[in-house]
């Protein structure tokens, strides 16, 4: 029969097997990997995202591409072991069949020794796959934060043509599940094809010839194996098909009603001024009963198609005893070579389901692939949008400065303005007339412009919008953004906070807290005064930086800069008279792209 092993010089045979395999397998997987990164979509988006930190000219070196050998080879060992396992189940039953005591506590010794080493293997293995995970998805968080950062892609990416919905799900959400599901995936389909192969061998030893319809079919059992899991597999691909998409949707349908949740949580005192608790309830309850009939739907199809895949198991169960019984009742073979029958059926069995179940993760992993290179390409995308020239200067020059909405509708037409160190100018006009589109063009967000702009770059030009943008964290972090709050001592924290009359908040500098939601309107544009004067730029473009003031406070926050910063340029932007004083020069900007400058009276 040739069933037996010889257990003694054992150790050095799976030696060599794994090592042959597992040289063999990785050049067929080295090059599997070729073929699809060349012929493949899917195989060109997982070079993009993966390649730079496999390459061992890569940040983290070897690591990486040696932790996935090690993994593959960890994999191979694993199926070896099952090999093994089926040997020695085979010797044990038929040590208990011929009622052989010494050879049965022989393969007893054998079990022990087989379930240590795969105890052992299996923690080691967990072990190197999650530190793989992890340490790749901390490298692609790192690069794509980085990537969406880059250039401002983060906010410009709104003008792109095709603006990327969710990077936000993408960055945490894709990120993790991209090397799981990868290892996952690869693994799985190497050591199902390792195994495929393994067992498939053990059935051929095994299997003896069948008469079907008065045809003797050789090796029956290996061919019945293959016929039945591909049969089963059709109609079970046929049965699941439509999970893919039901899951899809159901993952949809949650996000969406999530970022209605959130929405109303963000938005709570205006919906609670206004009483708007009726149309909010209507809202959530559309959206949470497209995720309620969806949830249905995936019931009643999972339940058909755990249904069949559950009767095929069972049968696969019964079957490979079915077939060799009558060689086993005219002893043809031995009760453990029927046992290793079935457990090499059933080996066999997983290891080809396992192409037919992983269908549904491989579209799952495909939509991850997609969505992360399109943030990619996205973030690209944003970056090369066309902006207005900036070149370095110590004060401010706008030449030839046309802003357009884009739907090409002129809102500046060929601005021309030169301010020097210490000059002043109210921006104003009709609401919607493009003052703050103006500002975004000066600070090179605003795709829908051209002409040349000169002002100092970096810190030298600070942006300060009507509602000043607080980090989470403490107060002393809101005070000092964009710089670091660790670099801003208690008595210049307490001082700053003075200069713009908040001394009551210098006790709180290290509360944690939502603090745009804590202050007052009013406050936030206070605390956003104090950060001009933590970074001293050359020029301050000021959008209805005081509208939430009184006029009294308006007028102290501008004589402070002017006592503090004298030859800082100021360009404000308001609706306001009161804001007139402050400035030496105005600009109306009229609905249709005129404009007009003028001086003004001091008094
Ligand atoms: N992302 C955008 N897509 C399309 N149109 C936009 C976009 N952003 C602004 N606009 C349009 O550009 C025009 C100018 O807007 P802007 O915010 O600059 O006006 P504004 O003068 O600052 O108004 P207000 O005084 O009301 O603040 C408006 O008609 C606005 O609808």
């Amino acid at each position: 029969m040739g069933t037996e092993l010889d257990w003694s010089s054992e150790w050095l045979t799976s030696s060599i097997w794994i090592v042959s395999v597992f040289v063999a397998t990785a050049l067929g997987s080295a090059l599997l990997l070729v073929l699809l990164t060349r012929y493949t979509v899917w195989g060109r988006q997982f070079r993009r995202l993966a390649f730079p930190y496999f390459s061992p000219r890569g940040d983290e070196g070897w690591r990486p591409l040696l932790s996935v050998l090690l993994i593959l080879l960890l994999a191979i060992m694993s199926v070896r072991l099952n090999v093994l396992l089926s040997y020695q189940g085979n010797g044990m039953l038929t040590a208990l069949q011929n009622l052989d005591a010494p050879s049965f506590w022989r393969y007893i010794g054998i079990f022990c020794i087989l379930a240590t080493i795969h105890v052992v293997r299996s923690m080691y293995e967990v072990y190197v796959q999650t530190a793989l995970i992890i340490r790749w998805r901390v490298w692609l968080t790192d690069r794509m934060i980085t990537d969406w950062l880059d250039g401002r892609a983060y906010h410009k990416g709104r003008y792109t043509p095709a603006a990327v919905d969710n990077p936000d799900q993408r960055i945490q959400e894709d990120i993790n599940s991209f090397p799981n599901d990868s290892i996952t995936l690869g693994v799985g389909a190497v050591s199902s094809l390792v195994s495929l192969v393994s067992f498939t061998l053990i059935l051929w030893q095994l299997s003896g010839p069948l008469t079907l319809l008065g045809v003797e079919v050789p090796r029956a059992m290996t061919f019945i194996v293959f016929a039945f899991v591909i049969i089963a597999s059709v109609f079970a691909f046929r049965i699941g098909r439509p999970l893919i998409l039901l899951n899809f949707l159901q993952e949809r349908f949650n996000a969406s009603f999530r970022y209605a949740l959130v929405r109303l949580r963000e938005n709570s005192e205006n919906v609670a001024f206004q009483r708007g608790e009726r149309v909010e309830r209507g809202v959530l309850g559309t959206r949470f009963s497209d995720v309620i009939a969806n949830a249905w739907a995936v019931l009643f199809r999972l339940i058909k198609f755990r249904g069949f895949n559950l009767s095929v198991s069972q049968i696969s169960v019964v079957l490979p005893y079915i077939i060799q019984a009558p060689r086993f009742f005219s002893q043809q073979i031995t009760l453990g070579d029927l046992n290793q029958t079935s457990s090499a059926f059933g080996e066999v069995h997983d290891a080809l389901s396992f192409f037919r179940n992983a269908y549904d993760e491989f579209a799952s992993y495909r939509a991850v692939l997609n969505r992360l290179t399109g943030l990619m390409d996205a973030d690209e995308a944003a970056r090369a949008l066309p902006a207005a020239d900036v070149e370095e200067a110590d004060d401010l020059q706008v030449h030839d400065l046309t802003v357009r909405r884009p739907d090409e509708g002129v809102l500046v037409d060929d601005l021309d303005l030169e301010l020097a160190a210490g000059a002043s100018l109210l921006v104003t006009g009709p609401s919607g007339g493009g003052k703050t589109t103006l500002m975004r063009s000066l600070a090179q967000l605003w795709p829908y412009a051209a002409g040349s702009v000169r002002r100092p770059t970096g810190d030298g030009s600070l942006f300060l919008p009507q509602q000043p943008y607080l980090p989470l964290g403490t107060l002393r972090d809101a005070l000092a953004y964009p710089g670091p709050g660790t670099e801003m001592d208690d008595a210049r924290a307490a001082d700053l906070l003075r200069k713009v009359q908040l001394p009551q908040l210098a006790d709180q500098l290290d509360e944690v807290d939502d603090w745009s939601r804590r202050l007052s309107p009013g406050e936030q544009q206070r605390l956003g005064f104090a950060r001009i004067l933590v970074v001293r730029p050359k020029v301050a473009f000021l959008d209805e930086a005081t509208s939430a003031l009184d006029e009294g406070l308006e007028q102290s926050l501008y004589n402070l800069l002017r006592e503090e910063l004298p030859d800082m340029v100021i360009v404000s932007v308001g609706h306001r008279s009161s804001l007139r004083r402050f400035h030496d020069e105005l600009l109306e900007l009229d609905t249709d792209g005129r404009w007009e400058r003028s001086a003004l009276q001091q008094q």
